[in-house]
């Protein structure tokens, strides 16, 4: 069974939990290919994908989003699942507001999506980002928790070997 696991990050934290998803879906014995989705030009010949994207203003990365309208029909016929990296849930995380991806979760339909608490490093934003980001209360510091996505895509490795 092949699949595509899809990420979109602007500073490597959700491509970083991407990698522990691709490793846990291979461990199940899943062929899994990555890409981000401004690089992807065709979906045929996959049997199933996982997208993910950072959010940023509530919203996932304008390629993330973009991706999901591209291939729209063709994600509708396949089992998809989503996940998203944000600082919501986070005490301090006021600038998060997971509902704001709400149209792009109807568009895909997915048979589940998850938030995962993402990082914020200072020293690796822009003076705007950082702004914005110290503006919005969100809590400095990496709150990813690695196995709590290793079990997510087990649920996810055991949904697709089953089907096959
Ligand atoms: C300018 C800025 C805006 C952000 N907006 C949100 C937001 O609206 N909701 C949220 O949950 N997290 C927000 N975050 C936190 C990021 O989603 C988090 O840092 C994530 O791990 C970044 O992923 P990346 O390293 O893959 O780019 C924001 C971070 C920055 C710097």
């Amino acid at each position: 069974m092949n699949i595509l696991l899809v990420s979109s990050s602007r500073h490597g934290s959700t491509d970083e939990v991407a990698d522990v998803i691709a490793e846990r879906l291979r461990e199940a014995g899943l062929t899994v290919e990555q890409a981000h989705p401004e690089d992807v030009t065709d979906v045929s010949g996959y049997d199933a994908f996982v997208i993910g994207s950072a959010i940023y203003m509530t919203h996932w990365t304008d390629e993330a989003v973009e991706f999901t309208w591209r291939f729209h029909d063709e994600l509708r016929e396949k089992p998809v699942w989503a996940f998203s990296v944000g600082l919501s849930g986070l005490p301090k995380g006021q600038i998060s507001d997971p509902h704001r991806i709400g149209p792009v979760l109807l568009n895909l339909d997915p048979e589940d999506h998850i938030t995962f608490p993402g990082r914020l490093d200072p020293s690796s934003l822009t003076l705007r980002e950082r702004t914005i980001a110290r503006m919005g209360g969100a809590s400095e510091g990496d709150f990813r928790d690695m196995d709590a996505v290793r079990d997510w895509a087990g649920a996810i490795a055991t949904t697709l070997t089953s089907l096959s």
